[in-house]
């Protein structure tokens, strides 16, 4: 309960003009019956407590209700008071202060003569609405100190938590101006400066994605966008608004940092000692800081992904983000919204909070856009609008997003024919084939196949805590002789699974998964004959990768191939 001693510089006040007015004395006490206010000679006993022999007030402060006493001393109320023998006063009216249901005290008058009685009895009423009024007002000032100690509470409160909070908040006054601003706030807006007062715009671009609205925040200089919540304050006399935001470069960290699931490998965590391997690193070392778009080729697991984390470890965006997304595992119609985001309400069954797509989210980066064959025709020319203007726009928004990124796409698909079979649009296969690169097959360059397979034993040796000794020579062999169609992610396989049936420390042929113990040499020439066109179609192709695109490069093909150009030309188109 409030206690009116805090306002008794007031309550004094009122206790004065009561006094002046009806030419009596009046004190006032609080309702632990403490004296808070008094004239004549009260004034000289404050804040003394009265409990003892005040049994009028008692009587206000439980019932609620007025008292008025005509013969103070002789009254039935004064039964228990130890002073009633020598009572001075002749009249007494006690009006309990209420605050809603609460008595904060009484205001009490008494009469010192028997003249001030008689007059006071004879305008009973009117002095009667007189104190209540008195106490009205001591209560509505009682009630106002209260709010207003409770409300700058709730601000010192407020203050404290939203400085100490991870999340940006601004307080934002009445005229518009800022009124606090939090550290969390200050250092995502690149602010150093002191800004208080300074003029702030919020405009929301009209975005809601990851369930929060897209704004601009202006503060003089300074503009930043950030996703976040305002919360309007009503019927405040202060402040209007406090904005509560997060970094959008920090919402894109954290989904990455929940998405990203990519094994970083730079060129020396690439195994492989065969020439080709070795023609690769160094490929990869030249093409990693240029910004054009690379094409990587190759079988299903012969490590695209691999050499595209590669390059971007080699490249100085290596601190930047590399975002990959696979084209083939995610089912077609989210795959454009996987991409490109989309913003709230953007199209029914959508999640109502927004996303970001997959080319913001790599923007500044590196976005992989794995297994690209399997990219339907409709998102081809989308992709290709991308990497030409170099912008995205999320789903049902209008705001273009200015993208700065390297691409780098891969595919296990022979793209020339899927476009002679008009299923991948031929200028979006020019605009990502500028810096091609091809991953032979594991089976052609057996001296990787070693060089893994003891990589890999070593690897999973430790991880199961295992000894390892020795692999025998036609165990060796056996590997060596198989065609690998699943390429490196076969052998790693394998591999695992040998050292789990390794026994004694020795791998040998009945470590073996049946398929490779039963891949005599048969099965090896029955499963590794192919076609002769096919054979000449892959050797062409190396050609080319290796000498280039260009008529001279082209030249070099044909007599490496030991073919005249015109056949060549004629081959190539077909
Ligand atoms: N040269 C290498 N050195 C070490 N590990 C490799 C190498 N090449 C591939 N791997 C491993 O083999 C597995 C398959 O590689 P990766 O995923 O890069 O192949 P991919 O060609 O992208 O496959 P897919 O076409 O199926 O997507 C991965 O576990 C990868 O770490």
């Amino acid at each position: 309960m409030y206690d009116i001693s805090n306002i008794s510089q007031i309550v004094q006040k009122y206790a004065q003009i009561t006094a002046s007015i009806a030419g009596v004395d009046v004190e006032v006490v609080n309702y632990k019956l403490i004296r808070v206010a008094g004239t004549g000679i009260f004034n000289e006993l404050l804040n003394e407590d009265v409990s003892e022999n005040s049994h009028i007030y008692k009587n206000a402060i439980l019932s609620g209700e007025r008292q008025i006493v005509y013969e103070p001393g002789k009254d039935e109320r004064c039964r228990n008071c130890k002073e009633k023998e020598f009572c001075q006063e002749k009249f007494e009216i006690s009006m309990p202060i209420k605050l809603n249901e609460e008595i904060l005290g009484v205001i009490g008058m008494a009469c010192p003569s028997e003249e001030a009685k008689e007059y006071i009895i004879k305008n009973l009423d009117n002095y009667l609405l007189f104190l209540e009024q008195i106490a009205d007002f001591i209560a509505t000032r009682a009630y106002e100190e209260q709010e207003s100690l409770f409300r700058s509470a709730m601000y010192d409160t407020l203050k404290t938590v939203i400085k100490n909070m991870d999340e940006g908040a601004i307080i934002i006054d009445n005229d518009g101006l800022v009124d606090t601003i939090n550290p969390s706030a200050k250092k995502q807006l690149g602010i150093t400066r002191i800004i208080n007062k300074e003029k702030i715009d919020i405009l929301p671009t009209g975005d809601t994605v990851e369930n929060s609205m897209e704004y601009v925040v202006r503060i003089g200089e300074n503009e930043n966008k950030v996703i976040g919540d305002i919360i309007d304050i009503p019927n405040n006399p202060m402040y209007r608004q406090v904005m509560l935001f997060r970094d959008i470069n920090k919402v894109h960290t954290n989904i990455y940092e929940m998405t990203s699931t990519i094994n970083i490998m730079g060129t020396d965590k690439i195994i492989g000692s065969s020439p080709q391997t070795k023609a690769l690193k160094e490929e990869i070392k030249k093409v990693s800081n240029s910004i054009s778009t690379i094409l990587i080729t190759g079988e299903s697991g012969s490590g695209k992904e691999v050499v595209a984390t590669a390059i971007w470890q080699n490249s100085d965006r290596r601190n930047k983000r590399f975002v990959a997304i696979n084209c083939a595992a995610i089912p077609e119609p989210l795959l454009e919204s996987e991409l490109f985001g989309y913003v709230k309400g953007a199209f029914t069954g959508a999640d109502p909070r927004g996303k970001i797509g997959k080319f913001e989210l790599a923007n500044n980066g590196v976005i992989f856009l794995d297994e690209i064959g399997d990219m339907p025709i409709y998102l081809q020319s989308k992709i290709l609008r991308v990497i030409q203007d170099k912008k995205v726009t999320r789903i049902g928004s209008n705001q273009v997003i200015p993208l700065d990124l390297r691409i780098i796409a891969a595919t296990n698909k022979d793209l020339r024919k899927m476009i002679n079979e008009n299923k991948f649009r031929e200028d979006l296969y020019y605009r990502l084939n500028v810096i091609p690169i091809h991953i032979v097959p594991l089976r052609e360059r057996k001296e990787d196949i070693l060089d893994l397979l003891y990589y890999f034993i070593d690897y999973y040796r430790k991880l199961f805590g295992k000894k390892f000794i020795k692999i025998d020579e036609k165990t060796v062999q056996k590997l060596l002789e198989y065609p690998w169609y699943g390429n490196v992610r076969e052998l790693e396989n394998t591999v695992e699974f040998m050292v789990n049936m390794m026994e004694d420390g020795v791998i040998n042929e009945s470590s073996l998964p049946l398929n490779i113990r039963n891949n005599d040499e048969k099965n090896i020439y029955k499963d590794s004959i192919r076609p002769l066109k096919d054979i000449e179609s892959d050797e062409i192709k190396k050609a080319i990768n290796f000498y280039g695109d260009s008529t001279e490069g082209k030249l070099k093909a044909a007599k490496a191939l030991g073919i005249g150009i015109a056949t060549l030309y004629r081959k190539l188109n077909q």
